[in-house]
């Protein structure tokens, strides 16, 4: 059954406008057209950012409690529509129906703690006396929003990363300007609907839609925007920080995380914790399960119940709920995930598990005896593919997870506390999860990652910090007072 096409409208300078061009969203599941969005032209992106620009200097009082209040209108929104987000993520992009549920409970969570956060954005005195000659001076800091945040976000969780770009800017008193992936628009500008619903005033949010390298590069190179918050891969994310200038910069990008698993690991622990790791969002994920890396002594048992279990897994229609694994974003992926597969194979890879591509699905696949030759070893797969290597001690098996060119997550299954910390002040990594696999993250928690996985960190109290400057005031007091 053909779906109806909508026309989208998109958010610039408050206004709800149409594109000089159109261009299609389709659902990955079936190519089939589901919405036309507007391509943005450069101007109408330069009129985005001009018009957040002045609306931000002219905006003399915005005061805390209107942003509290906002922000807890679309946060209560989302919770009382989270079905029709949730249809909306699970049409455009890659989720089954329920993984779309989960990241629109976390999106409404993370724009609740946006309000929240907005009442700490608080500073400090300083004993200025603590130096010679300053005896007569006091003062304090303070944090003063920097102005025009640009934000650009990836497909994979198209709602939840872009309230992490909303959230912390619009509680910290930001304008922002976010250009949305281009094939995952439509839920941030049902998000963006919600803001303006909520009394969002005009200007201070624009959700531009069109071509990374067309509108982003404006974005990310025009003097009004104080600051690029960028989601997406290690290679846009490196373009992006030579052409931004000097200004601030967020880069949250890709990864290939580790997971170990001790012969003390609870088995069945590591087994269940790690298919989810390496398969939910069809490993479209940045903190995915891509290496597990086995002590000996076990190796053989985990490999086969790990290959068991994956087995199980539903591989099907997104809107079943008994579906596990839908399509990755499109065929084009999924044949990227299946030449790099290959790849390993003619350099020596066996493949336990999977290995099949069906238009845009790819089965989960296992891959063992992989070459540290092979690009699948070092590079980001982002698709459903985990590489099972055994090892001989934990002391191996940290030089081999540090041993990429990212540090975003990593995990490790351990009943020994020396061995855990061990992992834990070695591993050079954003974030350790004892007895959880490398895709464990609550919202409110710092979210970044060494090396190549990126810049800063996210997490809305540490996305606010970014966000904004440090004021210092420094009062000197004439003798006579003291
Ligand atoms: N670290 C994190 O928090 C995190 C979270 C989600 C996804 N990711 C990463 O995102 C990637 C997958 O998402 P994707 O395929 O959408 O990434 P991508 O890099 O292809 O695109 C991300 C966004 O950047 C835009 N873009 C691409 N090239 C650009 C350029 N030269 N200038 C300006 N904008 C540009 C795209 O249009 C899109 O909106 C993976 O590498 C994943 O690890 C990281
Ligand atoms: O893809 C990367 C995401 O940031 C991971 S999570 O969905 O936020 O856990």
């Amino acid at each position: 059954m053909h779906t109806k096409v909508k026309a989208m409208k998109m958010l610039v300078g408050g206004k709800w406008v149409e594109g000089k061009d159109t261009f299609e969203v389709v659902n990955p599941q079936n190519n089939e057209p589901i919405a036309r969005v507007p391509l943005a032209s450069k101007e109408q992106m330069v009129e985005a950012i001009e018009t957040a620009e002045r609306t931000y200097r002219t905006t003399t009082v915005w005061p805390t409690h209107e942003r509290i209040a906002i922000l807890t209108k679309v946060s209560n929104y989302m919770k009382e529509h989270a079905e029709e987000f949730a249809k909306v993520i699970a049409s455009e992009g890659s989720k089954t129906i329920n993984e779309a549920r989960g990241e629109v409970k976390r999106a409404a969570q993370t724009i609740q703690i946006s309000a929240e956060e907005a009442r700490r954005i608080n500073g400090e005195t300083l004993n200025f006396d603590q130096n010679e000659g300053s005896e007569n001076r006091v003062g304090y800091y303070y944090r003063f929003p920097i102005g025009v945040v640009g934000a650009i976000t990836p497909f994979n969780d198209p709602l939840n990363m872009v309230a992490h770009k909303i959230g912390p800017a619009i509680a910290a008193g930001n304008a922002i300007v976010l250009k949305p992936a281009s094939v995952t628009p439509l839920s941030a500008l049902k998000l963006a609907e919600a803001f303006m619903n909520a009394g969002l005033p005009e200007g201070f949010l624009s959700v531009v839609t069109g071509s990374g390298r067309e509108i982003g590069d404006t974005l990310v190179t025009h003097p009004a925007v104080q600051m690029v918050s960028f989601t997406g891969g290690t290679e846009a994310g490196e373009k992006i920080t030579q052409k931004a200038g000097t200004k601030k910069l967020s880069m949250e990008l890709g990864s290939n995380s580790p997971v170990i698993v001790l012969e003390d690991a609870d088995l069945h622990d590591a087994v269940q914790s790690t298919v989810s790791g390496a398969f939910s969002a069809v490993g479209q994920n940045c903190i995915g399960v891509q290496r597990v890396y086995v002590e000996k002594g076990i190796y053989q048992t985990f490999l086969d119940t790990f290959v068991n279990r994956t087995s199980e897994l539903n591989v099907g229609d997104k809107m079943d709920e008994l579906t596990d694994m839908g399509p990755l974003i499109n065929e084009k992926e999924a044949k990227r995930v299946e030449n790099w597969v290959n790849e390993a194979v003619a350099k020596g890879a066996t493949v336990e598990f999977g290995g099949k591509r069906e238009g845009a699905y790819y089965t989960p696949t296992i891959l063992t005896n992989v070459s540290d030759e092979a690009t699948i070893a070092k590079e980001e797969i982002f698709g459903p593919v985990v590489l099972v290597y055994p090892v001989d001690s934990l002391y191996e098996a940290v030089e081999q997870a540090n041993d990429v060119n990212y540090g975003l997550q990593a995990g490790i299954f351990t009943s020994n506390i020396n061995q855990a910390f061990y992992a834990i002040k070695h591993m050079n990594v954003g974030g350790i999860m004892i007895n959880d696999s490398s895709d464990y993250r609550i919202d409110a928690m710092p979210f970044g990652g060494t090396k190549g996985s990126g810049i800063g960190r996210e997490g809305i109290q540490f996305a606010i910090e970014a966000m904004t400057e440090a004021k210092v005031v420094s009062f000197r007091l004439q003798e006579k007072l003291l």
